[in-house]
């Protein structure tokens, strides 16, 4: 009785004098090691020390492991659901209980769609976890993301650790540090250096769409191997030929396989564990092979041109032998891939998704085009284009190529957000879909509407909420670069050819089999895009 009393008593003491303080994410496979060795350890010492039976011993230590064990989740289960500082966060009490809840009731893929049902049903802090709040009130975009953050990165970017990119390493002098290096192969002398390339696999598209002319075009499939074309030739300096071949190469396969091991909500500590299991999460392994070849073949080429993104990372390491072995510019040169190729491509792919319904815009923006396009032409003609910017805009701000993160933590100080206070080290995501939807941020929120972006300003209540590329330290650096490719190929698009949606195509697949995995892989879209009459 006495040995069961204490056996409880120490699992409760385990979580409030350890593991409700600090972080324990990381830890979590070396605990599980720990609790497994003294299991075996106090079955070993109860057989040698005492006269018990090794099966009396196993029973016994069955018997106390497990009152540990429900010491440990009473203690938990009393402290999230009435203690935590975030208990007075609306949100469903199972998900207080456990982050776990979340994944496994929501279609994990698909977690911004959960989000926004979430805020819709308990409005804008919605407490998505035990320790975890989903906030889309506009006021939290500054003191969140802006240069005097009252937040840092959360948990969340610890997954790929040893692994960790400029984006997901969480020590910001690390960061400032890295984004320095990057920032040259940003700056606008390089982009101006990336146009002719970009322009080559517009052109590369436009033949391609003229070929199929009149008949289904699968645009998602098409736009994927552009900017995937496009972020090969920008970050390698090489052309994987898939606009030329029609055919996915294969790194493309990599690029999906692996992301699909990180969708955005399961908890770190869960993620880590599955990273642990041999063959669980080959293709995330694969793709960082990949990444890892692929930046072994560049830094033993060219030396010295900077003509590529890699080429500029690649300048911290001259004179340095093997730079393809440091863990930073491995993960960096993956960061290239995912973030510029997914994103550019789903937010085409959506606007078109709009363009093929409404054909008054495309001719808008025709009409606006044709007077800046005699000639030779580039996107510094066409960058004030404020009907085509406009509807970029729609598409980024009705389905962000980013829908559910970011996650951030707050600081010592918690956090103000209006009048709401947001406690010291509370993990938060600020999902861009629901906050793009809201009726108090946006007039007609479901309507694609490119003149609120211009003419008809007061559709947009609250400036503060549209963020597709996230804001301060952390924003995209690739956000200019982005503009240049989809304000570029839609524009010869659309001076090309008109657009409607294929027979038998209602935009259902692009609806619901779009997948989040922090940035999203959408639905097939089946569009006719014929000789342009106007
Ligand atoms: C429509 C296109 C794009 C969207 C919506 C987008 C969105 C975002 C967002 C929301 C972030 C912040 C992520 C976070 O804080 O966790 C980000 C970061 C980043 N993006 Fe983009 N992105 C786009 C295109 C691109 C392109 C073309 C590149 C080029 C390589 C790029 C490279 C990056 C990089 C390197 C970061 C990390 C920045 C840092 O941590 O300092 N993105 N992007």
């Amino acid at each position: 009785m006495l040995a069961t009393t204490l056996a409880l008593a120490t699992g409760a003491a385990s979580h409030i004098f350890w593991l409700r303080h600090g972080e324990h994410h990381m830890w979590f496979p070396t605990y599980v090691q720990a609790f497994s060795a003294t299991c075996i350890a106090g079955v070993f010492a109860l057989a040698k020390l005492t006269d018990s039976t090794t099966w009396a011993a196993i029973s016994t230590v069955i018997w106390l492991a497990s009152s540990y064990l429900l010491g440990l989740l009473v203690s938990v289960s009393i402290y999230r659901l009435f203690l935590a500082p975030i208990c007075k966060f609306p949100g469903p009490w199972q998900m207080k209980l456990s982050n776990l809840y979340f994944m496994s009731t929501t279609d994990i893929y698909s977690c911004y769609k959960r989000l926004d049902a979430l805020h819709a049903q308990y409005g804008p802090f919605v407490r998505i976890g035990s320790n975890d709040l989903s906030i889309i009130d506009p006021d939290v975009m500054e003191v969140a993301f802006g240069q005097q953050a009252k937040a840092s990165k959360a948990e969340w970017y610890d997954g790929p650790s040893p692994y960790d990119s400029m984006h997901t390493t969480r020590d910001k002098a690390t960061h400032d540090r890295r984004r320095r290096t990057w920032a040259p192969g940003f700056s606008d002398k390089a982009l101006r250096g990336y146009e002719d390339k970009v322009q080559m696999f517009n052109d590369k598209l436009v033949t391609r769409v003229r070929e199929h002319l009149g008949g289904p075009t699968n645009i998602t499939k098409w736009f994927n191997l552009y900017s995937f074309d496009v972020m090969g030739q920008l970050s390698f300096g090489k052309d994987y030929g898939m606009l030329d071949s029609g055919e996915r190469h294969w790194a493309l396969d990599l690029l999906v396989e692996g992301m699909s091991a990180a969708p955005p909500k399961p908890p770190v500590w869960f993620f880590r564990a599955l990273l642990a299991i041999p063959g669980l999460a080959a293709g995330y392994h694969k793709f960082l092979a990949f990444c890892k070849q692929e930046l072994k073949t560049r830094a033993h080429s060219r030396k010295g041109e900077d003509k590529d993104i890699t080429g500029w990372l690649l300048r911290d390491f001259e004179g340095k032998p093997n730079p393809e072995e440091d863990h930073m510019l491995q993960a960096d040169v993956r960061l290239i891939i995912v973030a510029g190729s997914d994103t550019t491509s789903a937010c085409l792919t959506f606007l078109f998704y709009h363009l093929a319904q409404n054909p008054e815009h495309v001719q808008k923006i025709r009409d606006e085009l044709r007077p800046l396009t005699g000639g030779d032409w580039s996107d510094k003609d066409i960058k004030n284009a404020q009907h085509l910017n406009g509807a970029i805009n729609e598409s980024l701000r009705m389905h962000p190529p980013v829908p559910s993160g970011l996650e951030r933590v707050t600081n010592k100080e918690g956090m103000q957000v209006g009048n709401t206070y947001v406690p010291p080290g509370v993990n938060f995501w600020v999902p861009q879909y629901p906050m793009g939807r809201q009726e108090q941020v946006y007039e007609r929120p479901l309507e694609f509407t490119p003149e609120r972006w211009y003419s008809e300003p007061e559709m947009v209540k609250k400036k503060d909420a549209f963020a597709p590329f996230s804001m301060g330290p952390y924003n995209c650096i690739g956000k200019n670069l982005a503009y240049v490719e989809m304000r570029t190929l839609t524009a010869q698009l659309l001076l090309n050819f008109d657009v409607k949606l294929a027979p038998g195509e209602d935009g259902e697949r692009l609806r619901t089999k779009t997948k989040d995995h922090f940035t999203v892989t959408p639905g097939q879209l089946d569009l006719v895009f014929t000789q342009a009459t106007s």
